[in-house]
């Protein structure tokens, strides 16, 4: 599908084809309960040929009709099912009252409570149908202790294996933070609601994923997503395309790729860009050499690295196809820029922060401000302008791409930082994705925030995430100089003159997801001089 939504355009979605006449709540809820119960079977097989036990925890809302949906679905295939509700059965909605009168003629629903809950042996299989989209404020302290109740109960020793329908209970799936309680004495132990997302084993949602499910915060479990037949109205008629963020990679990541960077056609060096990648000065020019390297294997036709006057020496030992230039100051910058072949710049790694560099910064800003060529800035270009963002901001335009980690976003944007802390909507928290795109949008340029999720947005609205957990998990991409390599990457890709027609955030989303790949290719032991030369492999692997 490629779309990652949020809770409310998930809800326009479902109102939209429902308005269509295409289906009815009461039809969605019954998909949603039995897709979930055909996920669970397909991701554990062995559970799909016996009849054991499950336990099902419903709550007061949609989510806890199809809870009844699914304990609906398992007695009918012979499980012994266990029904608790959290709620009153007169002030369920319409759907999930149906649902749960058509449970009642088939089995009990006992009230929910930790001492109700924890009676009895160990479910083989738990679903928590508590809250779903809908929580507003954190889950109250009895649903997450019956939860715990049952996982912990006394008879019986095995593992209980635990789905979320939607998400964990407690998630806010536009943040994928747990909604805390304010006083944190009370949220330790089983009362704190981040541990049902810690012992959830699969997570199924409707759709689509929402952004919660892409963001590591809202666990590390798999999430499945299950068609409930919301795609007879396209997406963009309810929701404009730029409002959508795309999953990277989409679903077909190959033509993609080849779409977005024309890698692959052909052309001479000079059609295939011309990359200047700046770096340190004498003993710090590894992390601009490794850009280098990136940029040059990633396609650039000519890639030339900067260096002052007293690191000559040292990089030209190190240097074979990739060329070298004096660039000592921000005048430099401004002469070697005059040379319009000069098709994309990468300025930050191993640069040293302070004036001499925020010139430097400046300098590229002002000589790309006005014809289309690209420019990447990074580490230590990004903390020298901790004191004043403002000046930054100001210089910027739609061909630079930033690429901080989470403390280079904190030292430019301390506001958005602080609220992506706050885990209560109600005190504007933020999500990673919102406070991205709004950080892009005070730059007037593309902003990649890296992690485990990389979360990219541009200055028009445009948001991505590629989400580097569960089957894509690399956590030995964690290493130092990874990110110098993917700065280099994008280097590379914005300097091919085919690339001219593509959007940054795209170009930017496609270096993310090859040095991902690079990585996963790679495998553990990866340090980052590895990266470039992983990526023939990677480029041949996708056809090219
Ligand atoms: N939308 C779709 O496309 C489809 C949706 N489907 C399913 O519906 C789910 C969404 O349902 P939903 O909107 O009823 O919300 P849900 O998550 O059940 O929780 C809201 C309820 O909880 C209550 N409540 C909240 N916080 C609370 C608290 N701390 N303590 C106590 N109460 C609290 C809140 O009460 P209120 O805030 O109004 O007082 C309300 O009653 C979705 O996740 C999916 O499973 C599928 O069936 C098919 C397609
Ligand atoms: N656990 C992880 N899983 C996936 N990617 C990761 C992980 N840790 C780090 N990365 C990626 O590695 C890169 C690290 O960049 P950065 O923090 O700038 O490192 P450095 O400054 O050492 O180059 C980023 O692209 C980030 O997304
Ligand atoms: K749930």
């Amino acid at each position: 599908m490629g779309e990652i939504l949020t809770s409310a355009q998930m809800r326009a979605k479902e109102r939209r084809v429902m308005q269509a006449g295409e289906v009815t709540g009461l039809g969605l809820m019954e998909r949603a309960g039995q897709g979930v119960l055909d996920e669970t079977f397909r991701k554990f097989p062995d559970l799909d040929k016996c009849k054991a036990h499950a336990v099902v925890l419903c709550g007061p809302g949609n989510n806890g009709g199809d809870g009844f949906v699914i304990a609906r679905g398992l007695f009918e295939r012979g499980w012994k099912v266990e029904v608790f509700f959290w709620g009153k059965a007169e002030k369920l909605s319409d759907d999930a009252r149906q649902m749960h009168d058509a449970w009642a003629a088939l089995g009990p629903i006992h009230s929910m409570t930790p001492q109700s809950a924890g009676q009895g042996e160990r479910p083989t299989l738990l679903f928590d149908a508590m809250f779903g989209i809908g929580i507003s404020r954190p889950i109250p302290i009895e649903c997450a202790l019956s939860f715990h109740a049952v996982c912990d109960r006394a008879s019986g020793d095995k593992k209980v294996i635990c789905i979320a329908v939607d998400c964990p209970s407690g998630v806010d799936v536009d943040t994928g933070a747990t909604l805390l309680r304010d006083d944190p004495s009370r949220a330790n132990g089983d009362t704190d609601p981040r541990k049902i997302a810690e012992r959830t084993d699969l997570c199924v949602t409707f759709h689509a994923p929402k952004l919660g499910h892409c963001l590591a915060e809202l666990g590390r479990h798999p999430v499945a997503v299950v068609d409930i037949g919301l795609d007879a109205v396209p997406a963009d008629a309810v929701i404009p395309p730029d409002g959508v963020t795309r999953s990277i990679p989409p679903v077909a990541p190959e033509t993609w790729l080849k779409e977005v960077t024309g890698l692959g056609r052909g052309g001479h060096k000079y059609t295939r860009g011309h990359a200047l990648i700046l770096a340190g000065g004498v003993g710090k020019g590894g992390a601009g050499r490794m850009a280098a390297r990136a940029a040059l294997r990633t396609g650039a036709g000519l890639v030339t690295l900067g260096v002052p006057s007293e690191a000559l020496a040292e990089n030209a030992a190190h240097l074979n196809a990739i060329m070298l230039t004096e660039i000592s100051s921000a005048k430099d910058v401004s002469q070697a820029l005059e040379d319009t072949r000069l098709s994309s710049v990468c300025l930050g790694p191993g640069l040293g922060v302070g004036m001499e560099t925020r010139d430097r910064v400046l300098a590229v800003l002002r000589a790309t401000a006005s014809d289309g060529r690209r420019a990447v800035l990074d580490a230590d270009a990004l903390s020298s302008f901790a004191d004043a963002p403002e000046v930054m901001f100001e210089a910027c335009h739609e061909n630079v791409v930033i690429t901080p980690h989470e403390g280079e976003f904190a030292r430019l944007f301390p506001d958005l930082a602080e609220k992506v802390r706050i885990s209560d909507p109600s005190k504007q928290g933020l999500g990673k994705v919102e406070a991205t795109k709004l950080a892009a949008e005070r730059l007037g340029a593309t902003v990649l925030l890296k992690g485990e999720a990389t979360v990219l947005a541009d200055q028009r609205g445009a948001s991505a995430i590629h989400s580097a957990l569960h089957d894509r998990a690399v956590p030995w991409l964690g290493t130092a100089g990874a990110g110098d390599v993917l700065a280099g990457i994008i280097a590379g890709l914005t300097a091919h003159q085919v690339a001219a027609t593509s959007a940054m955030i795209d170009l930017a989303a496609a270096a993310v997801w090859l040095h991902a790949q690079a990585a996963r290719s790679f495998g553990p032991g990866l340090i980052a001089e590895d990266l470039p030369e992983q990526l023939p492999k990677v480029f041949r692997e996708c056809g090219f």
